[in-house]
């Protein structure tokens, strides 16, 4: 019988994209493989920029109606962009436990209700064991591998041992890396465990978006699989 394992999948993050030529932008990453688009929503407040919020993502999903759309929810206050966020049409909504860290129980909830899926942000000084209560209630968890607010930063391996050590706990888990992944850093985060890998300007900024998805997929799968062997 064939073992049950998590599934590789890429989400370019379409922070550094050209937002002006958003819809052909997207549609490209998803004709050159992409699994998925996450969107990376800031307020400004949570961190130290601002990006868009639900009257675009709502425009996008008009015009791309199938694709799984992550909501990265970088604010202040996630509740209240729960059902704005449902009605645009997202199909994960991904919130930092940082600043509702006494409420993440029924945000869960909420965002479930609301027919989403649920993700749960960790920013890289927040350590696993503030949501190791909440991974059952929880879709994802989002290893953060920079401070979140900008594109293009440095990785940071040093994040590793969180992913290693939910990976080991919940073999089952989504879990996903978002912040300086690319070619040279995937295989760390694929040997981690992490299965659902977020690239920015790795892939925005390719010459050859399809081979650079392809390559981030090669090594995460090759990881997966030899897990299972
Ligand atoms: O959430 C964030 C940053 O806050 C990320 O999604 C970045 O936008 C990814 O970009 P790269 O670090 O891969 O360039």
């Amino acid at each position: 019988m064939q073992k049950s394992t998590v599934k590789c999948r890429i989400g370019p993050s379409i922070l550094n994209a050209d937002l002006s030529q958003l819809h052909a932008e997207s549609r490209r990453l998803l004709d050159n493989g992409a699994d998925y688009l996450h969107l990376d929503v800031m307020d400004g407040h949570f961190v130290p920029n601002l990006t868009f919020g639900h009257p675009l993502v709502k425009c996008l999903r008009k015009n791309i109606p199938n694709a799984f759309f992550e909501t990265h929810m970088m604010v202040q206050d996630p509740q209240k962009w729960i059902e704005p966020m449902a009605d645009a049409g997202v199909s994960q909504y991904t919130f930092h436990i940082e600043p509702v860290i006494k409420e993440v129980l029924p945000i869960c909830r909420k965002v479930r209700e609301a027919g989403m899926k649920v993700g749960l942000a960790l920013k890289p000084g927040t350590g696993i064991e503030a949501v190791r209560q909440y991974i059952d209630h929880a879709d994802m968890i989002l290893i953060m591998t920079v401070e979140p607010g900008f594109g293009g930063q440095t990785f940071m391996a040093d994040m590793m041992p969180k992913v290693q050590w939910l990976r080991h706990n919940y073999p089952l888990l989504d879990i996903e890396v978002d912040g300086g992944v690319g070619l040279n850093t995937i295989t760390a985060c694929a040997e981690a465990g992490a299965n659902m890998i977020v690239g920015g300007t790795a892939i925005i900024g390719a010459c050859d978006q399809r081979s650079v998805i392809a390559s981030l997929r090669e090594t995460v799968e090759s990881s997966i699989h030899k897990c299972n062997v």
